[in-house]
């Protein structure tokens, strides 16, 4: 017996039956799938987050109920640990287990095995700060997820409806609270507070940017997007599109971040409105992703992408770097995965240290923090810059030697504050993309100008089995099924620029196929050819082979 409420947790657990037919998953975005099956799982998410405190000694871990740019009626949890990173690997596991437990008794007995293995010490606090999305299924889950709370008795805090990195900036903020690595205020006033006055800071003196439209999913971003118009002012006008948060089936319908980059197009909704000339970008539903967008003088559409805002921030970091004196010091360094567009590794590659890792923010905020100053982004729009705490001290000693070092080094301190160094936040990201454009006088013409994207197609493959798909080289290259990289590699070297990987998803149950090539109508083909080796080799019944999968 390891001094588990047991009896509490019964009564409890016996009105959160798990569905029997259903197996669950934690993987690379959490808990993820159709909202009215998840109750059980955000019950028993909610006494593993109170034994994951237990165990760091009473540090608060968050807790966010959302399917980020998934469709409205799908939902999700993710666990947040103490520094507001996402969840340790190994835990993964016991969230699995704990959630596919069949039973309440089976269930008692997975927490008894996971309290006596690692050891958790029971006598200890648990604190749990949590927050939810603007999803119609969030109420019922949240008071599924406050039933796990109360079954094992963890001090909850209700973060209220807001935004993936706001959940991951209040746990960091709460954690580090009275200590000399303070993030900042545990509210989302301190939140609000920390990123516009390092804006405002960052862009004095500088002309004054024109509107920025904003793409806001109809999700959580509306809301905060709102709050941040509000604390920035005149700073930067604020055009909020996508805002109907109340009204049932809008949330990612036709718009944000993934609509416009999967379909490398501008929100139906927003063709109207847009004009020449102008600015704009989409969040996804939970605002920790996001895409820029203007239109040319011709009022066509360009995209600019998470490789794209990588390059302008890496770029922007190392000159600051540099212009501080700081150069030989303090390494800059990027992150990217295989989807990260040819043209912008190449680059990024003559200009600093790039490394790909596999797929998986996590994969990508590890490898980030071997580098002092760490760029990593998603080309789907997800990333941040993260400052290791040494650096960070060295650049509060630093002492500059002249005018030129004081300003750059100032406003790399500002940058420390501007970003949210826990996880991709696109508001946060959305102010640093700022900065850099009024910093360097540019408009999406410039910015677009600093590499032209290699065409390139994205596909999905249903297979009998996607695990049977195992990948080496940061997901680069096939080593199972046999013999399928090598039939790949020679359909990649018939085509100029021609660059192909594939590998299983972590959050749908597909195997992916990128390619890339000099011309679209190549990569496309590539792509489909591709596909429909992958078909061949996994997918089954020859008659369902989509026609497009070229022979
Ligand atoms: C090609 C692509 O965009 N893949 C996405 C997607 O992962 P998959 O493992 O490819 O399903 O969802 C992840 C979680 O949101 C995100 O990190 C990743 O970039
Ligand atoms: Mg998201």
């Amino acid at each position: 017996m390891t001094g588990l409420p047991l009896d509490t947790i019964k009564g409890f657990s016996d009105a959160h039956p798990k569905p029997s037919e259903l197996h669950f998953q934690y993987g690379t975005a959490g808990f993820r799938t159709l909202g009215n099956t998840l109750d059980s799982v955000i019950f028993r998410v909610g006494i593993l987050a109170g034994l994951r405190s237990k165990k760091l000694d009473g540090r608060t871990i968050g807790v966010m109920v959302t399917a980020s740019h998934n469709p409205e009626q799908d939902n999700g949890v993710k666990l947040v640990d103490p520094r507001g990173e996402m969840l340790e690997t190994s835990w993964e596991a016991h969230a699995t287990v704990l959630a596919n437990a069949p039973t309440t008794d089976a269930l008692l007995e997975a927490l008894e095995v996971l309290v006596a293995s690692a050891k958790i010490d029971l006598s200890k606090p648990s604190r749990v700060v949590y927050a939810r999305d603007t999803r119609p299924s969030a109420p019922a889950l949240i008071s599924a997820l406050e039933d796990g709370f109360k079954a094992l008795g963890v001090e909850a805090r209700d973060g209220g409806v807001t935004t993936t990195p706001i959940l991951h900036y209040l746990v960091k903020a709460i954690n580090t609270k009275g200590t000399s690595e303070s993030y900042g205020e545990d509210s989302e006033d301190g939140y609000y507070t920390k990123l516009s006055e390092s804006f405002k800071k960052l862009i004095a003196g500088r002309t004054k940017p024109g509107p920025l439209v904003i793409d806001c999913a109809n999700g959580v971003g509306a809301h905060a997007a709102a709050k941040l118009a509000a604390y920035l002012g005149e700073t930067l006008p604020l055009i909020l599109e996508n805002t109907a948060t109340s009204t049932p089936g809008t949330l990612n319908d036709s718009c944000g971040a993934d609509y416009v980059k999967t379909l490398q197009k501008l929100p139906p909704n927003l063709v109207d409105t847009m004009k020449p000339g102008q600015r704009a970008c989409s969040l996804d539903g939970d605002a920790d992703r996001l895409m820029y967008y203007y239109l040319d003088e011709r009022g066509l559409f360009h995209m600019l992408d998470g490789d794209k805002i990588a390059a302008l921030v890496a770029a922007f970091i190392v000159e600051l770097v540099k212009l501080a004196g700081l150069d030989s010091e303090v390494k800059v360094g990027v992150v990217q995965t295989a989807y990260a567009n040819g043209a912008s590794t190449k680059y990024l590659a003559e200009r600093l240290p790039v490394k790909c890792v596999p797929t998986g923010v996590k994969h990508l905020h590890h490898a980030a923090e071997h580098y002092n100053i760490g760029v990593y982004f998603e080309a789907n729009g997800h990333g941040t810059v993260i400052f290791s705490q040494e650096t960070q001290e060295k650049l509060a000693k630093y002492e500059p030697s002249t005018p030129a070092q004081s300003t750059a080094l100032n406003h790399l301190i500002n940058l420390t504050q501007l970003i949210n160094q826990t996880v991709g936040d696109a508001l946060s990201d959305m102010l640093l993309v700022e900065v850099v454009l009024a910093h360097k006088s540019y408009s999406g013409v410039e910015w677009n100008s600093l590499y032209a994207d290699l065409p390139n197609r994205l596909v999905k493959v249903v297979v009998g089995d996607r695990n049977s798909f195992k990948t080496e080289d940061a997901e680069r290259r096939l080593v199972n099924p046999p013999g399928l990289q090598a039939k790949i590699d020679d359909l990649v070297q018939r085509y100029e620029g021609g660059r192909s990987f594939v590998r299983p998803s972590g959050t749908e149950d597909v195997v992916r196929v990128y390619a890339e090539a000099a011309v679209k109508a190549q990569a496309d083909e590539l792509a489909f050819r591709v596909a429909g080796l992958v078909y061949d080799e996994a997918g089954g019944d020859a008659s369902k082979r989509p026609k497009e999968f070229l022979p």
